[in-house]
């Protein structure tokens, strides 16, 4: 079978996209695993396949339907896999591609306004700015460690290879699991070795995605206001290191942000955080969603014979 692609990547953390408007591409985890791999196949973190809704809610994926429910504008579903072929609920940095993609394909036009999409995570709001950046409601995000977990600062503990002994983490939710580890110093950061999966502790059933995160320095905005400042590094589920994860970009900007006392006048709504790939801002928003903003950039198409 031939296949059209396009390759796309957000701060570096890099997708195959495929347009399946009629819905009727049965994508394999075999065939995913083809397309990512970097030396016999077109080489990504992930395929994001652009397919209707109604189609997703014909293949029986209740949350389609919970999608089209809530807003029926949502014709369009971003089909998440990672590079080992597994499905996953979300991909923050995907969808701000996913959007560059829809506009390229014409089915989308940001210059006027929103584009809305279903995602396994619920939906989702996408509009471009005018520095170009895309800016992506992520929803509601929780702890679900609880009140505990936010006074004792961790429900879970993380062990990453080559540390002598495992550090406390906090779970957050964006839809997709992260669990996110705070470490003092940047050098601790560039140190850590990533190429083995962390060991989560207690064993999060379904996995997680694991964040090593630095706070840096507050800095301010063009109107004085304070900006937190984070640097990350990011294990995925399914993937492995990666250079970005808008998702653990935010969850990233959620743990600091909850670590220092959220609530309190001092602590920052808008975080920047930096990631090898590039720098994403996350803006926690009062209705209980955060924002993630960042860069989206297409940068070839082509054919691919998928066995
Ligand atoms: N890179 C993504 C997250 C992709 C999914 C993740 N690996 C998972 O399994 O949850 C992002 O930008 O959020």
């Amino acid at each position: 079978m031939t296949l059209r692609f396009t390759k796309g990547h957000g701060t570096q953390n890099d997708f195959v996209l495929l347009a399946d408007t009629r819905g009727d591409l049965g994508l394999t985890a075999d065939q995913v695993r083809c397309l990512t791999d970097r030396r016999a196949g077109v080489g990504a973190d992930g395929v994001i396949r652009l397919v209707p809704t109604a189609a997703i809610a014909r293949a029986g994926e209740e949350v389609a339907d919970r999608v089209l429910a809530e807003e029926p504008e949502a014709i369009w579903f971003m089909d998440y896999r990672n590079a080992d072929g597994s499905v996953a609920q979300m991909c923050g940095n995907g969808v701000r591609v996913f959007a560059a993609f829809a506009e390229h394909l014409g089915l989308a036009d940001l210059t006027t306004g929103e584009l809305v999409l279903g995602t396994r995570a619920g939906v989702r709001r996408v509009r471009r700015d005018p520095d170009g950046w895309y800016a992506v409601d992520m929803g509601a995000w929780a702890l679900p460690g609880g009140q505990d977990a936010v006074e004792s600062g961790a429900d879970s503990q993380v062990l990453v290879a080559g540390w002598p002994t495992p550090r406390p983490a906090l779970s957050v939710d964006l839809g997709n699991p992260h669990t996110v580890v705070a470490l003092p110093e940047v050098d601790d950061l560039t140190a850590a070795d990533l190429t083995q999966v962390p060991q989560v502790d207690p064993r999060p059933v379904e996995g997680t995605n694991v964040e090593l995160v630095v706070p840096l320095a507050e800095g301010t905005d063009a109107a004085g206001r304070p900006v937190g400042r984070v640097r990350m590094r990011v294990h995925e589920r399914g993937v492995g290191e990666t250079l970005s994860c808008g998702t653990g970009a935010c969850a990233a900007a959620l743990a600091v942000r909850t670590w220092a006392g959220h609530g309190s006048a001092q602590v920052p709504d808008v975080w920047e955080v930096e990631v090898p790939g590039g720098r994403v801002r996350v803006t926690v928003l009062p209705d209980g969603h955060v924002e993630l903003a960042g860069p989206a950039e297409l940068v070839f198409t082509g054919e691919v014979d998928l066995h």
